[in-house]
């Protein structure tokens, strides 16, 4: 089913695992800052709504989505921002957050071949933190406001259900 078939925003949080615990990295792409801030606000809304707690939700912002890759890795190996507040170490899940929209030559292409491969090693490494991939990859404009809290929800919404799950899944790992 494509995205058109779905609401991106729906959720059952009754149906979702207890998220009191859970520590969430939220990594921002500031290129098209129109859609992924929409994104953001979708996903932090979802997680609060969830039961997580708004002082586990740690964010980063970088320049563009190829950067998610250096960011989502620094935060998986990060322990800064969880000592500052006291918190157990290490983050239980990564949301990478990004909008890459084709303009006119291939480098749409590259950018988000890179971008989803590297976001895929770094699902493979030895952290065993998982990074869950909200980056829209739209022909244009308007089908990235139409996921980004549009026509067809947001998927910033649904990148955070995602999250709460594997960041459960992990923890109890
Ligand atoms: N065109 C888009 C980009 N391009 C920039 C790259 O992501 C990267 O920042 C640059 O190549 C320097 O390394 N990024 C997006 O997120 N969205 C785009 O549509
Ligand atoms: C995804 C991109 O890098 C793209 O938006 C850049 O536009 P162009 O291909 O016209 O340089």
């Amino acid at each position: 089913m494509a995205t058109a078939g779905k609401n991106l925003s729906e959720y059952d949080k009754n149906e979702l695992p207890d998220s009191s615990e859970l520590r969430v990295g939220i990594v921002v792409s500031e290129w098209n800052d129109d859609i992924t801030e929409n994104l953001f606000k979708g996903a932090y809304e979802t997680l609060l709504d969830c039961g997580v707690d708004e002082e586990r939700i740690f964010r980063m912002n970088v320049p563009g989505s190829f950067e998610l890759i250096y960011g989502c890795s620094q935060m998986q190996k990060s322990t800064y921002p969880m000592k500052e507040r006291n918190l157990k170490k290490q983050l239980d899940v990564i949301i990478a957050i990004g909008s890459v929209i084709r303009g006119e030559t291939a480098h749409f292409d590259f950018v988000c071949q890179g971008v989803t491969q590297g976001i895929k090693d770094l699902n493979l490494n030895s952290t065993n933190i998982p990074v869950v991939f909200c980056v829209l990859t739209d022909d244009t404009h308007e089908q990235s406001v139409a996921r980004s809290g549009g026509v067809h929800g947001n998927k910033g919404s649904e990148a955070a259900v995602v999250a709460i799950k594997m960041g459960n899944l992990k923890m109890s790992i």
